[in-house]
Parts: structure tokens; C-alpha cells; sequence
């Protein structure tokens, strides 16, 4: 059967319909670079309302398994491939990306040239893109995405009672690798709602707070500004990619759209309190403008090395602070795992009376 995939340029491409055969979506048409982390990639909160290109040639090779998923749903609108691998190998693997995607209503397109529609995407930036199962008369696509959306994703908490470590994680979309990377230091994780205020959160007694990433436009979270900024009086805070643009929003730094975003497991960042790079996994479209960070009380403290995008900030004497990238990965090199441990020594401090 065959798909068509209709870009705001009015550019068409034609492919194969696979996963949900015969539904008909729009969405913002983006790209990730990763070579491997499809099912990862597929279940990210942050993905949602976004078709995804894979630039790599084959998708689905190992199958689907069962402990992969980064949040209980496919999040994406929709896929478009290369090539969908006809044949799965893998010992953990329980169904084919085709079957997945086609139980999750979530169609995909393949035998499309990724490569030339990667360059037009660098090109043009981001934008609207429907996939249809005819020709599209009217390419006038309409994708704008409510905050309501993306707050009613899918929460999940797994207290572990024994340990005094309490984040507090203010879920704006989480990936389930955020959650697991806190618990298997030790911490216990309460998950709560953008719309919870600091009182709900106070209640809870953590000792520290996580910000998380999410999907849309980082402005569009403007009512939950003022909740961080009582936060970072009282709590170690730290946020992660949405987190850590909201953590700038609230003390007065601007965020813009880029033009194509950074989405894949292999962006260099440059740790400019340290000099140390390191490789880290990327998802986003927004990010905090350096230059805005000066008249704010806050630090630029990391940067992109190819485009030197802001990667990183702190509030200096306290113990608050956040990255652009996913230190959980899922999918991705864990060199910036340690950042968890981070977290933890500052919680410890702080519980210890040793900072603010
Ligand atoms: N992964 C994220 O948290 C993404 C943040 C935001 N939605 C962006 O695209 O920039």
C-alpha cells in the first residue's frame, strides 16, 4: 500500500505504508541521528506530535522487547524509514517494529530517501508534515500541540521507603530511564503533575527535586515558572533537557527554536567549568540562548561543541543546576550518567546543612 508523505514546502514524498496501514496523521517532521534505540526513541514522552525520520538505513533489526519502552506508549505520531528490517533477531525480542507500531495505531512510511529529506529538513528547519494514503490536494497542516497534552502523559512512582534520598520528580513527560536511573542509586521517587505547586510539593518533604524533560515549546510552560523559583529557595534542583530550559525560563533567560534541533546519541558537549567533553544523547528543538543567561543570576556551564548551543547552567552557590542533553540516555553512550551521583551529593549536602 502505498504512503504519502507531504511536507509543509510542499515537497512530497512517496514510500510504503507499515505499522498502522491505513491511518492518516500530521505532525512536525524532525530527525534523529541514532543508530540503534528505535523502540527508546519511539516511547519518549518528548516525541509526541512529532513524526520521526531515521537517518540510519535499517530500523527494526532487533525487534521489540519488553523492558525497553521509556514510557507506556508509542509517543510519536509516526515513522519514516529507509528501510523497515523484514526479519527480527534478537533472544529478548517479543514482536517486529511493523507489529508494534501497528498496535499502537501509529503509522509509518518506508522506502523513503532519508537522506535527501534529512537535507531538506537541515535546510527549511523543522516543520508540518502530514502522512496520508493519497496525494494531499491541500498541503495547508495544522500541528499545534496543547500543554494539556503533555501533561495528561502517563506517570509512574516505585517508592523505595528505606532511604532517605526523596526526589520529588515534577513529570512533564519522563522517560522511565530517568525514574530508574534515581532508583538504582537508592533514591525514592514521588512523581508528580506540572500542576502541582510548591505547597503540594513541600508536603512531601524531598530532599531534592527533579525537573523533566517534555515535549513542545518550553514557553508554553509559563504557569509553572513561578513553582521553580520557590523551588530553587528551598530544594537541591536539577533539571533534564524541558527541566533544564524551564530552570532558565524561571530566572529570566530566553529560549528560541532552533532550526532543526539536536535529536541522536552522539552530540560532543564541552564541560566549560571543567574542559572535559563528553558524548551524550540528544532530543530537542528549543534551547536556552546563551547570551540571555548574563542578565539572569544563573551560569552557562557546558555548550554544544559543534553549534556551542547552551548545554548546561547553574546557580552558582546553590546547589541547583541542569543539562540540555539526557544523562539517563536510553538510547545512548551513560558517560553522563555520573550526573545522578551529582545530584545525590548535593542532596546529601544539603540534607547535612553544608549549603543553602
Ligand atoms: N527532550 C526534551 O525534554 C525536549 C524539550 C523541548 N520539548 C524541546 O524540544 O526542546
Amino acid at each position: 500500500m502505498k504512503k504519502y508523505l507531504t511536507l509543509e514546502n510542499g515537497d512530497v514524498f512517496v514510500g510504503n505504508a507499515c505499522g498502522a496501514l491505513c491511518k492518516e496523521i500530521k505532525g512536525e517532521l524532525v530527525f534523529t541521528t541514532s543508530m540503534t534505540g528505535y523502540q527508546e526513541t519511539l516511547t519518549d514522552p518528548s516525541y509526541t506530535n512529532q513524526i520521526i525520520t531515521f537517518t540510519y538505513p535499517l530500523i527494526g533489526n532487533y525487534g521489540i522487547s519488553l523492558n525497553a519502552n521509556q514510557s507506556p506508549a508509542v509517543a510519536a505520531s509516526a515513522v519514516v524509514m529507509h528501510e523497515l528490517a523484514s526479519t527480527v533477531f534478537h533472544y529478548q525480542s517479543v514482536m517486529s517494529l511493523n507489529d508494534f507500531l501497528d498496535k499502537a495505531g501509529v503509522p509509518g512510511i518506508t522506502g523513503i530517501d532519508t537522506r535527501k529529506l534529512t537535507k531538506i529538513i537541515r535546510k527549511h528547519g523543522t516543520m508540518k508534515a502530514s502522512l496520508t494514503n493519497q496525494p494531499l490536494a491541500d498541503s495547508q497542516l495544522n500541528t499545534s500541540q496543547s500543554v494539556e497534552q503533555v501533561v495528561k502523559s502517563a506517570t509512574f512512582t516505585t517508592p523505595q521507603d528505606e532511604h532517605p534520598d526523596h526526589v520529588v520528580l515534577v513529570d512533564f513527560g519522563v522517560k522511565s530511564n530517568i525514574v530508574n536511573s534515581l532508583q538504582k542509586l537508592g533514591c525514592n521517587v514521588t512523581i508528580v503533575t506540572p500542576d502541582a505547586s510548591f505547597k503540594d510539593i513541600e508536603q512531601l518533604h524531598p530532599t531534592g527535586v527533579l525537573l523533566s524533560n517534555g515535549p513542545g515549546d518550553p514557553e508554553d510552560y509559563e504557569a509553572f515558572l513561578p513553582v521553580i523559583r520557590e523551588l530553587q529557595d528551598h530544594y537541591p534542583l536539577f533539571g533534564i533537557c524541558l527541566g533544564h530550559q524551564l530552570l532558565g525560563l524561571a530566572n529570566g533567560a530566553r529560549t528560541y527554536k532552533m532550526v532543526f534541533g539536536h535529536r541522536g546519541i552522539n552530540h560532543p558537549v564541552k564541560n566549560l567549568l571543567t574542559n572535559e567533553v563528553v558524548i551524550t544523547s540528544q532530543n530537542h528543538g528549543y534551547a536556552v540562548d546563551v547570551d540571555s543567561v548574563n542578565d539572569t543570576p544563573l551560569e552557562v556551564t557546558a555548550v554544544e561543541i559543534n553549534d556551542k548551543t547552551c548545554e548546561g547552567l547553574r546557580y552558582p552557590g546553590r546547589p541547583v543546576f541542569s543539562v540540555q542533553y539526557h544523562p539517563e540516555a536510553a538510547p545512548g553512550p551513560h558517560e553522563a550518567n555520573r550526573l545522578f551521583n551529582q545530584f545525590i551529593d548535593l542532596m546529601n549536602a544539603h540534607t547535612n546543612g553544608e549549603t543553602k
